[in-house]
This record gives C-alpha cells, structure tokens and sequence, in this order.
C-alpha cells in the first residue's frame, strides 16, 4: 500500500451540508453475520471504508459470492449482495484477520452455523490491550471448546445449548459474538449485563431479519431463542453516529455552520450535550443536526468521561481533546473504556496544545491557539483528532499515516472539501 499523507490549510471555518455513510460498527459486525445466514444478502448503506473491503475479501477467499452495487455519490455508502451458501467452513488466517478488528466476528458466526470455525487474532486499532476472555467465555457457556494455538483462534462444539452468560464487563465485541453464536443454539440464551450500543440493536434486527429470535437488544439484558434454521434477508445499516460526531466536532473546532444529514439525533445526545455545554447551537430536526458556532464568543472547556452507550463514546474522546485544546478554561478527559487511547496527546503538544496525562486522564487547559506542524496518526480516530487539530491550526499541517482515516471515513477527503477546508492527499 502507498503512503499518503493529508495535507491542511488551517483557518478555514468549514460550511455547508454533509450526508453521513452506513456505520462502520454495525457493518463490520452484519458482513461476518452473513456467514451465519448460510442465505443470499442484500446489504444497503455500507460505508465505502477499508475495513469492509478487508471483510468482503475474506469471505469471498472462504468461497462467498459478493457483488458489489452502485454507490451514492453524497455520503460514498453502497450496496453488497453476499450469498455464503457455498461455504462449507470457516477459516481465517494471520494475514487476512490482522487488519482489522470485527474479523473475530466469524468465530461465533460459523460456530452457530458450523459448529466450528479457525480465524487469527484480530486486530484493529491500537489503544489497550483489549483482551477477548469475554467472547471466549460466552463460546464456552454455549458449549464450545476454544483453544488458541500459534496465534489461531479455534472454536467447536458438538451441539451448542442456550444458556445464561453475565459479562464481567460491558463489551460491544463479546455481546454481538454471543448473540451470532447463540441464535442457533438449543434453546433460550440469556446475555446479562449485555453493551447497549446502537449497532448491538442493529445486529440484532438483521439477525430477526434472518429469522432469528432476538430479544432486547439496546438493554442490558438479550434474550436470544435459538432457531434451527435461518436464512437471508435485506437490510440497511444505520448511521455512523461516530463519522456524525467527528463532523460535529470538525464544525465546532472551526467556528462554522454544517448541517449533518442522514444521522439519528438520539444516538449522538451525549455529544450534543457536551457541545452544548462549550457553547455550540445545535438544532435538531428527525434526520439531520445544525452545528453552529458564534466564532466571536469562543467555546468554554468542559469535562468529559468516557463510558458505555448512552454516555460519551471513546470513540469520540479523541476528536474531542482536539477540541477542547482550544477552549477557554481547563477540561478533564477522562479515559475509562482502553488505557491506551492518548497516544494522540503527544501530536498534540507538538502543535501548542497544553496537555497532561496522567493515567487515565488528561488535563487540558485550552490555549489561544494551535500551530501547524507534521503529526503522525497512531490509530483511526487519533488520525480524525489530528486532523480536527489542523484545521484549526495556524498555518499547514501534515497528517501523516492517513490510511487510518480510510478504515472508517467513507470520502474522507471528499467530504471536508465540499465543506470548505482545504485539505489534499499526498504521498508520504
Ligand atoms: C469494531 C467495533 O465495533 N469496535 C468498537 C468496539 O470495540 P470492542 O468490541 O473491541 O470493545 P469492547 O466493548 O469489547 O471493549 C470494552 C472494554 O472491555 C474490555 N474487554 C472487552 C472484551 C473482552 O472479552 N474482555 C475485556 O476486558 C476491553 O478491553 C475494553 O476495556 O467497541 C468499542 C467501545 O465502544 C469501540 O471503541 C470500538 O470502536
Ligand atoms: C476502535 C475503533 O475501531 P476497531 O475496534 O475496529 O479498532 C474505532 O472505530 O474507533
């Protein structure tokens, strides 16, 4: 792959309208889903991302058949028929599951569908260690054996049976892995303690789609009543209330006045909440959120912690400390979800910014402004944060490491510059 780098002009307050894709943590969990379908598949509004290209490869190495259909050309998102019919097992290699994270998604697929799958470690961004004993203890409660030998996970079962799984923790991977293996189970399976995201509600309705029996998902308890066969369907992933968030974000940081179309407002109340909070308007209407900043008042710091579905998503903290960089006054970050999602900070100082780490917090005290300079992105919404952070600097900055951005930006580039900002990808 060829290094690229992105290149921004700061200073520009970004305008206008911008359409947000298909979630990429909905789609990265309904692809693998298909295996379990063992049907044909009409997936609408997946994001044009790298991440689903990785997935669909993999499948299609596994002997799916995946078509690709035509792709909106506002928010990039397109369609895929996935037909897993011909697959007779489930195995994923070192090299095809490294890249991503959702790839252990096809462990509890194929184990509900063949009762056994091999699929690597995964990968996925770098921020904590993000153990996966979870998922292993759901496999194992539904009666599977697991073992992990030279880096490959291997799951099998000779029957799997319904039965009551409470996570130790609030895990979106282990939730959504449990629910594939189990819909197939013998019996009711009862996930206490279960995440609450909106694609755990997602998931589940394309599972319901399949004829799965699924109940409960988006609380803390999913009761799954396991069928003996289900089949394909069609469906349209929800929106990507993380994109959403980062456009917000990007808005805000620049003083401007965006309208974000095709988002869900419920899902994104507690960014809403914090931004209000700086003193941004946002209007909301069914579909689409206004984000608007008076740039001669300047945004007040706040405090934000991070946690599990409806509080503030880590996935947005990043973007987020960019923000408050600049903002009259002392905010606190508070990381509670992965221990390493700071490695942004040091990127950050680089341009002016006025941080402290310690632990799991930070302590960023908002400074007049921020300065151009060459930054690496260490990690998908650490490239979203530093880029936010160019756009609000004095003049240039070069983000480097860019294809982060590509793993779950639909039309990154595309996007910002129908905004406004002037941004260009170079090579490296
Ligand atoms: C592809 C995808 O959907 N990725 C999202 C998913 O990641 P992912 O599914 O990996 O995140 P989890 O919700 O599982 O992780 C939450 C916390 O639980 C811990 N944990 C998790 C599983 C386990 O078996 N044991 C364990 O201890 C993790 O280390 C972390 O501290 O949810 C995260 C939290 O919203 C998001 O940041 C990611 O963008
Ligand atoms: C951490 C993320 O993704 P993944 O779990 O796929 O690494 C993310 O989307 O911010």
């Amino acid at each position: 792959m060829e290094k690229e780098k992105l290149v921004i002009q700061g200073g520009v307050r970004l305008k206008g309208q911008v359409d947000i894709s298909g979630f990429k943590n909905a789609a990265v969990a309904i692809i693998p889903a298909t295996v379990a379908a063992g049907g044909p598949c009409v997936i609408d509004n997946l994001p044009g991302i790298s991440d689903i290209t990785i997935l669909t490869q993999i499948l299609e190495d596994m002997g799916a058949k995946v078509e690709r259909n035509g792709q909106d050309p506002d928010n990039g998102s397109h369609s895929v028929n996935i037909d897993t019919t011909g697959m007779t097992e489930c195995y994923a290699d070192h090299d095809m599951a490294k890249n991503l994270r959702a790839s252990y998604y096809l462990l509890g697929a194929a184990l509900g569908r063949f009762k056994r799958a091999k699929v690597a470690y995964p990968g996925g961004c770098d921020i904590g260690v993000r153990p996966i004993d979870q998922h292993i203890k759901g496999f194992e409660a539904l009666g599977a054996k697991v073992a992990i030998e030279h880096g490959i996970i291997s799951v099998e079962a000779e029957r799997l049976i319904g039965t009551e799984i409470y996570l130790d923790v609030v895990s979106v991977g282990a939730t959504i892995n449990i629910m594939l293996a189990a819909i197939r189970a013998e019996g009711r399976t009862v996930i206490e303690n279960a995440a609450k995201e909106p694609h755990i509600v997602d998931v589940a309705n394309f599972l319901n789609g399949m004829g799965a029996d699924v109940r409960g998902a988006g609380t803390d308890v999913i009761k799954i009543n396991g069928v003996p066969e289900v089949g394909g369907c069609h469906h349209t992933v929800i929106p990507d209330q993380i994109e959403a968030g980062t456009y917000m974000i990007a808005a805000a940081a620049t003083g401007g006045d965006v309208v974000i179309n095709k988002v869900i407002p419920k899902h994104l109340e507690s960014v809403i909440a914090k931004l209000r909070e700086m003193g941004v308007q946002i209007t909301e209407e069914d579909e689409s959120l206004c984000v608007r900043v008076d740039a001669s008042k300047g945004l007040k710091n706040v405090s934000i912690k991070t946690l599990v579905y409806p509080g503030f998503p880590t996935d947005l903290q990043q973007p987020m400390s960019s923000l408050l960089t600049v903002a009259k006054g002392i905010g606190i970050v508070t990381e509670t979800i992965f221990e390493g999602r700071f490695k942004h900070v040091e990127q950050l100082k680089k341009m002016g910014a006025n941080i402290k780490v310690e632990g799991r917090m930070a302590v960023i005290e908002g400074v007049d402004r921020l300065m151009g300079a060459t930054v690496t992105a260490t990690d998908l919404r650490a490239a979203a944060s530093l880029v936010i952070a160019g756009l609000m600097a004095e003049g240039e900055t070069e983000v480097e490491n860019i294809f982060y951005i590509d793993r779950g930006y639909d039309l990154f580039d595309e996007k910002m510059t129908r905004l406004g900002a002037k941004v260009h990808r170079v090579k490296a």
